[in-house]
């Protein structure tokens, strides 16, 4: 059966000062795939995050968002493209309510973004809330985003990225500062929230006890490289991930 591709770089290539951040990157993610990337630290896993939305500009090399060249695009032109990304800190305005983030992030999806907007008056608002429902965050529609725990705050910010209708979703490390129970629970919402919404994923993840539950293929980047790519059982069985990645002693 042939895949669809949703994106593809080639060559990507990006230093800062001596360290090479991005050293030849070729990747392809396919449509409806939930992809792992893993890798000590500083091995480019952001940097690669970054070049596919534009923040960072990359020396060399392409990225195609469905056959189209988007390497020099702005990330707002990425976003309103089909991409979208939720950070490991929760971009949220935390002086208003998960509800009201969403909305003004509806808004800011057709329209120019008015900060002085009365956010009842935005159309979306049962979208919204279908959109709060289907990360479970239905319960805290009316709370501040200053008054929820972390949990909650980090589906609040995937409903944000789901909001802008994405093809694909960049997560860096979505399960981060969590403890370990509620990982899983976090997990298990976003999965079948990017299910539903039939959003490709990609994300970076330290704890390979999410990586083998929720990936359907595993990257392994290190020194600013793609060093290996496979199943999870593949990449997780292998020595040179369990000694250099997972730092286990063999
Ligand atoms: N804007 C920047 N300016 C200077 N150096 C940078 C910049 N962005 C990244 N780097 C460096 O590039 C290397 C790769 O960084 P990157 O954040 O992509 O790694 P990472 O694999 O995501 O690491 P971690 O797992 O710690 O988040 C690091 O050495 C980092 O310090």
């Amino acid at each position: 059966m042939t895949r669809n591709t949703v994106l593809e770089t080639r060559g990507l290539e990006i230093r800062f000062g001596g360290v090479v951040a991005a050293d030849n990157v070729n990747v392809q993610i396919f449509e409806g795939q939930n992809l792992a990337i893993i890798g000590p630290n500083g091995a480019g896993k952001t940097t690669f995050l970054n070049i596919c939305t534009g923040y960072v500009k990359p020396t060399h090399g392409t990225v195609e968002f469905f056959g189209k060249d988007i390497t020099r695009k702005s990330p707002r032109q990425i976003t309103r493209l089909g991409i979208a990304r939720a950070f490991q800190i929760p971009q949220l305005f935390a002086d208003h309510t998960a509800l009201e983030n969403l909305l003004i992030a509806a808004s800011a999806r057709t329209r120019n973004w008015a900060p002085f907007q009365d956010l009842d008056d935005i159309p979306e608002k049962d979208e919204m809330n279908d959109l709060l429902r289907l990360v479970d965050c239905q319960d805290v529609a009316n709370q501040l985003v200053s008054e929820l725990p972390e949990g909650k705050r980090k589906l609040v910010d995937i409903a944000i990225a789901l909001a802008l209708k994405p093809k694909l979703l960049l997560l860096d490390e979505p399960t981060s500062g969590v403890a370990s129970a509620e990982k899983f629970q976090i997990m298990d919402i976003l999965h079948h929230a990017l299910a539903e919404a039939q959003v490709t994923s990609v994300f970076v993840e330290h704890d390979m006890a999410v990586v083998e539950k929720y990936a359907d293929e595993v990257a392994v980047w290190s020194l600013g490289a793609v060093q290996m790519r496979g199943t999870p059982e593949e990449i997780l069985s292998n020595p040179e991930v369990r000694r250099d990645v997972i730092g286990e002693v063999l």
